[in-house]
């Protein structure tokens, strides 16, 4: 039997109780596995305490997730956050390094929304901290008291670059997405190439433009029931498809 293509989550490093835990969302390891038709693996975020070579050594494909915490702004020389604003040093000591080493070594990468901006910084770009005090920008939060269906319920439309990746996968200039971030790509990281914009002109969707594989990222949330939306379902095929590529080649 085939045996599945390995895709590797970076995990949240967040408090149970006293307790520090490593923990991923479980939409983004079913996406993985349903969508992705792949064996999803919870990495920790511990830094330089694990071989991050054996890591990339072990896997097929990298699934950078979402997550409320912001990356830490001294990583892309931005002004420092608000007090009270919830960071994660350890998944940046651990996602940043291995985004950049895992493109270089032709891995599979996906990033969704805090994913998304970690990619924008590993390849120098930078963020916008709060979005909607940006003249001429909308408000890409979700509601606070909303149910969850209608804070990932389609929002906004975007853009999709004729010319460009998501559009050879998915087929349409245009498609409805949901938004659940306060912070969102101001300039461009070097070597990166727009592949959707929202209205307000920010960007939603990007690729590595030398990258030897897929090394995609979003603004939105594709894990959320990706079966049920033929967008997230194009993207997560394509990431399936290049993970499995990687795999027959190693
Ligand atoms: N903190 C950043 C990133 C937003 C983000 O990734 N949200 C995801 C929330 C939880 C989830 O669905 O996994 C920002 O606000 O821009």
């Amino acid at each position: 039997m085939q045996t599945k293509p390995i895709i590797g989550l970076c995990a949240d490093r967040k408090m149970l109780g006293m307790h520090p835990f490593h923990a991923v969302g479980e939409k983004y390891i079913n996406a993985v596995i349903h969508g992705a038709e792949s064996f999803a693996v919870v990495l920790p975020s511990l830094g330089d305490a694990q071989s991050m070579e054996q890591t990339l050594d072990m896997v097929d494909g990298l699934l950078f997730t979402g997550s409320p915490s912001n990356v830490e702004p001294k990583h892309y020389a931005g002004a420092p956050s608000e007090p009270g604003t919830l960071h994660d040093p350890h998944r940046d000591a651990t996602t940043l390094p291995m985004i950049k080493a895992a493109i270089e070594r032709g891995i599979p990468v996906l990033g969704i929304c805090r994913g998304f901006q970690e990619m924008n910084v590993v390849f120098g770009g930078t963020l916008f901290q709060k979005v909607h005090e940006v003249p001429g920008k909308m408000d890409h939060r979700e509601k606070g008291d909303a149910t969850l269906d209608e804070q990932y319920g389609p929002v906004h439309e975007v853009h999709i670059q004729s010319q460009g990746l998501l559009h050879k996968w998915f087929g349409q200039e245009k498609a409805m997405v949901n938004s659940i971030h306060q912070q969102g790509v101001d300039r461009l990281g070097e070597g990166l190439q727009i592949e959707a914009t929202a209205p307000d002109g920010l960007i939603e969707a990007f690729s590595v433009r030398e990258s030897k594989t897929f090394a995609f990222a979003v603004q939105w949330h594709p894990e959320w029931k990706h079966a049920e939306n033929p967008l997230s379902t194009a993207i997560f095929k394509a990431f399936g498809a290049a993970c499995r590529q990687r795999q027959q080649q190693r």
